[in-house]
């Protein structure tokens, strides 16, 4: 899969592109509701014998044209979407800038800039799917916004327990602490990376930027090294710092950059307690 960075200084009728179908949104966290919309446009891609794309953005919209110094709590970084999105069969990962600039387009502005230029065929959206100025364009619009170059197709929503699977619901849910519901709404457990840190004698995982951490408690995870996974619990401080608590990791283990799954809140493991006793830990590898 190619990533194509865009902000307004590229010329896009340059980047060499093939004819798409392209899947449009946000896509934080890559959930089983957008993994169905890049199905959909691979399977119909594979149909025209097109490429398939995903047209994404970064930072979110809200970030940008939100209420000011509101804060997005990313699920997963871009570089990490990218790779959901590979594995998925996406053969081009264009990721927009989203600038003020960018922000003030007309929903017709944004399909002849950007849409036809990139070649794109075919877009496919959930029905929430908005585009353009104050987000008034949508898939309803997209056919005539193109002239009629670009059809469209509108994907059904994925839902769980009646309610439309979305990357606010899981951020909701991690704030909760449920981690152990992830796996319905994500198709697996949610998987962070970050590095494990020696600091007075106590092993703290600190995690990349743009992942989200769940709050104060004990929880069990799984934490990987690139080739194998090992099963252990980490304390959440109030300041969102994370203990490793045990059991002790093999020495052989290289955990300078681990990979970590949530697994599910521990309630047998109270904070507090935790806490005072990763005051006295030493060391936790073996
Ligand atoms: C060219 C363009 C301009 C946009 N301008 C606005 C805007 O003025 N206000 C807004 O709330 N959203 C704006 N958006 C964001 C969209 O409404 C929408 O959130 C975004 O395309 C991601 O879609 P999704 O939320 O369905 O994933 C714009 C999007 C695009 C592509
Ligand atoms: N549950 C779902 N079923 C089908 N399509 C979905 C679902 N959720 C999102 N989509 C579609 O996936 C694309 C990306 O959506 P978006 O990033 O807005 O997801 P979201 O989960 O609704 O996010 P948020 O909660 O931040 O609004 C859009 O085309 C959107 O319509």
């Amino acid at each position: 899969m190619k990533t194509i960075t865009i902000d307004h200084k590229n010329d896009l009728h340059l980047i060499a592109s093939c004819p798409a179908v392209a899947a449009l949104g946000f896509f934080d966290g890559v959930h089983l509701g957008h993994q169905k919309v890049i199905q959909t446009a691979k399977k119909l891609a594979d149909k025209k014998g097109l490429k398939t794309a995903v047209i994404s953005f970064f930072p979110h919209p809200k970030e940008i044209i939100g209420k000011t110094g509101e804060r997005v709590h990313y699920l997963l970084p871009p570089a990490e979407k990218a790779k959901k999105f590979s594995r998925l069969g996406v053969d081009y990962f264009y990721l927009i800038r989203f600038t003020p600039e960018f922000a003030r387009l007309e929903p017709k502005e944004f399909v002849w800039k950007y849409l036809v230029p990139l070649q794109i065929k075919h877009a496919v959206a959930g029905y929430d799917f908005t585009y353009g100025r104050k987000g008034k364009g949508s898939l309803d619009t997209m056919e005539e916004d193109s002239g009629y170059s670009i059809t469209v197709t509108k994907v059904e929503n994925v839902e769980r327990n009646d309610e439309k699977i979305s990357s606010t619901l899981i951020r909701n849910k991690i704030q909760l602490g449920l981690m152990e519901e992830l796996p319905d709404y994500l198709g697996e457990f949610y998987e962070t990376k970050g590095k494990m840190i020696r600091t007075d004698g106590k092993d703290e995982l600190i995690l990349d930027r743009y992942y989200m951490i769940p709050p104060k408690g004990c929880y069990d995870v799984a934490i990987g090294n690139g080739k194998e996974w090992f099963d252990g619990r980490v304390l959440v401080t109030e300041q969102k710092k994370i203990y490793w608590l045990g059991p002790p990791i093999p020495s052989v283990w290289n955990i300078f950059r681990v990979k970590v799954k949530w697994i599910s809140r521990n309630i047998h493991f109270i904070p507090e307690i935790e806490e005072k006793q990763t005051k006295n830990l030493v060391s936790v590898h073996g």
